[in-house]
């Protein structure tokens, strides 16, 4: 439907409004002005006045009506005679007063007969002239009639004309309220068009996003199509795999119940291990407490090549692996006699026993340094007796490595097994070596300074020996700690070593720095008591417990008869100070076995130093070194002696350090 159409023109209502109007005024203005009132000049006036009504149809002034109604009545009125018109006496055109009926004459003498007939003649001819006039009276007279009845008829007409304009005004006014309806109609018109036209334009974009979006939907929907297809057999798949998982849950759920249980059954075993580990701990020193706080083992080394060639048997190891023989030939009563001498250890080894052999009745005493006691093992002899060989051997060689590489490889083992028990071992390492009454730590990185000690120590010797002493002393200081009962060494080095292999390079070089030097008895003899010290400290977290053992392994220096050693200068002084210390060792020991009151452990280094392992808390072994030579024999039963006594010293109960 056209807009347009439907809404009717507001210009053409107008000007038909006005024509209707104009009509309206035009008939009022020809009704009003009476036909038989107005003569042919007057119809000629009112025609005028027609034409002015039909040309200004809304003007038509008061004063023109007024001047055509004196121009109406300025007709030709006789001088002398004023009629008096038959209606009003007065009739105010101009606003003058007239007076009608008087009749203005002037006195006539008696004159002759010619003159009376000429007054006659003239008589006559005012008597014909007052018929004219009386005519021209009746004329007036009805011209007057007519005039008065045209101006009723103009103040009527004046009235209407009063009417009219009013109606005008009202029109007009009207007219005014229809024009600003119009042209408010109109603003709302153009309002509405140019509404129409954005909404015209709105729809046709709409349109045609409609029909782009029809596309797209059409689009769309074949998409939907395709991916409903997928949707569904994704559906199938998923429905699928949801099956496949609730078969694996219940398999899991399954599993589970199976690992709970197994759990349960580890944390069993687990609590039964622990306890047995305990029960293990317990008995196994209970057994060592019943063997004695001192074990004392022997081992006889083999002959060597030399020895093979012109030796013969002087010793005997029994079978029960714990009796030793020594066949001594003694001329008595002029007669050859051999005296055995018999001596019981807690372990013999005979010549043939092997390193591992050694080590395996040992290692309960390493046990016992995991578990948190202080276990001394020190290997004690005369010179060539095979002690380094038995404490060191060879490190590199599997077969012929010594106790304290054994010690270290088995330590680590039972730290990565005890790490499953919850624990966790830190091992700290010191390695020193006491030289004629010092403390040498052999732990020093640099050669540098290593080189510069043992030159300086070379240089005390022979110049000023004392001085050196009290040099070294105060470099590495023993230390007691009276509360844990432990011994420190001050100044030492203390190394944490986290690798076996670490720990075998370590002892590689701090073996090669020990001080050693060839004698009678032995081509490469040690020169001082070498200490090797691990630190084990333990924490378990879960059980809430620590652990502090210490393992020290001492290599002493062989008691060796200077005679026959024949060691002569600095190796004379090395021995005789070695000797000393060896001496105060079995003095110190005992001193314990007598259960003496006081203990001179001060007299020497070596016993200061195993203070605590000898007469305190500590879990101690001596490996009592002997060579099966016969020129050896004193000094094989020196130390056999000295062992055996040893064995018979009680020294106390050994305590664990840590806490449950
Ligand atoms: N059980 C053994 N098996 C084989 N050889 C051994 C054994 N014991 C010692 N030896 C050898 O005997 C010699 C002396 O041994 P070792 O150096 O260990 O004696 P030592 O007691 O340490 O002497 P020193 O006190 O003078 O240092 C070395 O050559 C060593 O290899």
């Amino acid at each position: 439907m056209d807009p347009k159409k439907s809404i009717p023109n507001p210009k053409r209502k107008r000007n038909n409004e006005e024509l209707l109007i104009n009509k309206k005024v035009k008939n009022s203005n020809v009704e009003n002005v009476p036909s038989t009132s107005i003569n042919s000049k007057n119809n000629v006036t009112s025609g005028i006045i027609n034409k002015k009504a039909t040309t200004k149809t809304r003007k038509i002034p008061f004063n023109n009506i007024v001047n055509d109604t004196k121009r109406f009545t300025a007709l030709p009125v006789p001088k002398k005679i004023i009629p008096r018109p038959s209606g009003k006496a007065n009739v105010k055109a101009s606003g003058k007063s007239v007076n009608y009926g008087r009749t203005v004459t002037k006195s006539c003498p008696i004159k002759p007969l010619k003159l009376v007939t000429k007054s006659m003649t003239e008589k006559n001819r005012s008597r014909a002239g007052i018929l004219e006039s009386k005519q021209r009276l009746q004329l007036v007279t009805k011209s007057m009639t007519e005039r008065s009845r045209s101006r009723a008829g103009i103040l009527e007409s004046k009235m209407q004309l009063a009417k009219s304009r009013r109606e005008m005004i009202e029109i007009k006014k009207r007219n005014e309220a229809i024009r600003s309806r119009i042209s408010k109609i109109r603003d709302d018109l153009v309002r509405v068009e140019n509404e129409h036209e954005t909404l015209f334009k709105s729809i046709e974009q709409m349109k045609k996003q409609t029909a782009t979006y029809n596309e797209e939907m059409k689009k769309l929907n074949e998409h939907c199509d395709v991916a409903n297809e997928e949707s569904n057999k994704l559906s199938e798949i998923i429905l699928e795999s949801r099956k496949g998982l609730e078969l694996r849950n219940n398999k899991i759920i399954e599993k589970r119940l199976l690992y709970e249980y197994q759990l349960k059954q580890i944390q069993e075993i687990y609590a039964g291990l622990k306890a047995e580990e305990n029960t293990r701990k317990d008995l196994h020193n209970q057994n060592l407490d019943l063997m004695g706080n001192i074990r004392v083992m022997c081992r006889v080394r083999p002959y060597t090549d030399k020895e093979k060639e012109i030796e013969q048997v002087s010793l005997e190891c029994f079978d029960d692996k714990h009796t030793i023989q020594v066949s001594t030939k003694r001329l008595r009563l002029w007669q050859m006699q051999i005296e055995k001498s018999t001596y019981e250890f807690d372990h013999v080894f005979n010549t043939s026993a092997d390193q591992k052999e050694v080590y395996l009745e040992l290692s309960p005493l390493v046990q016992s340094a995991i578990d948190g006691y202080n276990v001394c093992i020190f290997a004690y002899g005369q010179t060539g007796s095979g002690k380094t060989y038995t404490m060191e051997g060879n490190v590199n060689s599997p077969e012929k490595k010594g106790v304290i590489p054994r010690s270290i490889d088995e330590i680590f083992d039972k730290i990565e097994e005890t790490n499953k028990l919850g624990w966790n071992f830190e091992v700290y390492v010191q390695y020193i070596e006491i030289y004629n009454e010092t403390i040498q730590d052999l732990l020093i990185d640099e050669d540098k300074d290593r080189k510069k000690s043992c030159k300086d120590r070379k240089k005390s010797f022979k110049e000023d020996r004392k001085k050196s002493f009290k040099e070294s002393k105060d470099l590495c200081k023993i230390v007691y700690n009276e509360d844990t009962r432990m011994t420190i060494i001050e100044n030492a080095e203390r190394l944490k070593i986290s690798k076996k292999k670490d720990m075998e390079i370590l002892i590689g070089k701090a073996s090669n720095r020990r001080s050693k030097s060839s004698t009678n008895s032995n081509s490469v003899s040690s020169r001082s008591h070498g200490v090797f010290i691990l630190h084990l400290e333990g924490e378990n977290p879960l059980e809430k417990m620590s652990s502090r053992g210490s393992l020290s392994l001492v290599d002493l220096a062989g008691s060796e008869n200077i005679d026959k050693s024949g060691s002569v200068g600095d190796q004379m002084t090395e021995a005789q100070s070695i000797n000393k210390s060896l001496f105060y060792l079995r003095y110190v020991i005992q001193q314990i076995k007598d259960k003496s009151n006081h203990v001179n452990y001060r007299d020497s280094v070596l016993t200061s130093l195993l203070k605590y392992s000898l007469g305190g808390t500590a879990k101690v072994c001596m490996l009592v070194n002997v060579s099966p030579s016969t020129d050896s024999t004193n000094e094989t039963k020196k130390s056999l002696s000295f062992g055996q006594d040893a064995r018979k010293a009680h020294v106390g109960t050994a305590m664990r350090n840590g806490c449950a």
